[in-house]
């Protein structure tokens, strides 16, 4: 199918409030759609249909499902625009970031108590659009972030969402998978080698132990690389990537997403711990970010499912971006403030014509 044609078909689709979702694999110029032919709306608890997932980061909250048998599914060629991302200014406002310090310093007090070794905090900002269009949205987002999932997902009870996520949460080929420990972070500068310090290091090592902990029960072979340096935009993480194979008649794609869902990377450890600071603390909703999304193929035999990160939601003319970051028994507070900001600038450089 031809860009022009796909586009049009979902904006049409988007004025009906019909669920639809776009989206690209990383590293991939093919855009894949599913348009839902009815409002019906489809939840999942398995991952065991053909479609696609958007799951909130709260796993008591409802699992939306576009489900391919009930949608058109379509395929079109990107062609990358060459867009020049330019930093957006976003000063300082003192009461978010006083806020934002006081939650940082409340998780560090947490991790002295030993009550948790990381938490993640994160925040929500708005941002104002002036000249809001879909189309150019996803010419601006598809072509800037190459090596990121990037997606748009539209649904009547959820809203409109949108990302260009640098993590894997699973990927799944029958009985092999593949996933990552994703954490750490600072600015790209054309600087090498890449330093990075204990607070980073440590924090990454961390997030790998856990996933390779809470594997164990599900997976018979697993191999894990030294971590790297990868880039993300305009920020540079930490990466360890992990491969194996599923342990046999025991686990499935449900099985292992369960296992894993939410890392150490969006949530913190120990994990039930961290999630009930979250919820407590944080002082609004996450909703979709840091939740997982992706499409599932051949009855969760194959999947490609990636964490809600550099993502936004869309209301009217307000987009929510969200961040966050790892709070360690080595955070600064006024560090994390900056990381926060620094990271908000993969979604706020999409939209910079925008505001
Ligand atoms: C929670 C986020 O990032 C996570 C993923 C990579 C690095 C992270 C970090 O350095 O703190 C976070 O764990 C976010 O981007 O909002």
């Amino acid at each position: 199918m031809d860009y022009n044609l796909l586009i049009e078909k979902l904006l049409k689709h988007h004025s009906k409030n019909l669920p639809f979702v776009v989206f690209s694999l990383p590293e991939s110029n093919s855009m894949n759609a599913f348009f839902q032919k009815d409002m019906q709306l489809c939840t999942v608890n398995k991952l065991t249909e053909n479609g696609f997932v958007f799951a909130p980061f709260d796993y008591k909250d409802t699992t939306f499902f576009i489900p391919e048998n009930d949608s058109e599914s379509l395929q079109c060629e990107f062609i990358n625009h060459n867009i020049e991302l330019t930093s957006v200014t976003v000063s300082d406002d003192i009461e978010e970031k006083e806020s934002y310090i006081k939650l940082v310093d409340k998780a560090i007090e947490a991790i002295k108590k030993r009550s948790a070794n990381k938490i993640v905090v994160s925040r929500q900002k708005d941002f104002e659009l002036k000249d809001f269009s879909i189309e150019k949205l996803i010419e601006r987002l598809f072509s800037s972030y190459p090596t990121a999932f990037r997606y748009i997902w539209y649904h009547p009870n959820t809203g409109l969402w949108c990302g260009a996520t640098p993590e894997t949460l699973v990927q799944i080929e029958n009985n092999s998978f593949k996933t990552m420990a994703l954490a750490g972070t600072q600015p790209f500068t054309n600087r090498v080698p890449v330093f990075w310090g204990s607070k980073e290091l440590d924090e990454q090592q961390l997030v790998t132990d856990v996933i390779i902990d809470s594997l164990q029960r599900v997976t018979s072979v697993l191999k894990v690389s030294n971590p790297f340096t990868y880039q993300a935009g305009s920020l540079l993480h930490l990466r360890t990537d992990i491969t194996g194979v599923l342990k046999n008649g025991k686990a499935t794609l449900t099985t292992i997403t369960a296992a894993l869902h939410p890392t150490p990377a969006v949530c913190g450890s120990p994990q039930k711990f961290a999630n009930e600071f979250i919820l407590e603390n944080e002082g609004y909703n996450r909703e979709f970010y840091t939740g997982f999304l992706g499409p599932i193929l051949e009855n969760g035999q194959s999947a490609s499912l990636m964490v809600n990160l550099r993502c936004m939601k869309i209301e009217g003319n307000i987009a929510h971006v969200f961040v966050g970051g790892g709070i360690t028994l080595g955070s600064q507070p006024q560090d994390e403030w900056n990381e926060t900001q620094n990271k908000m600038q993969t979604m706020l450089q999409v939209l910079q014509p925008m505001l």
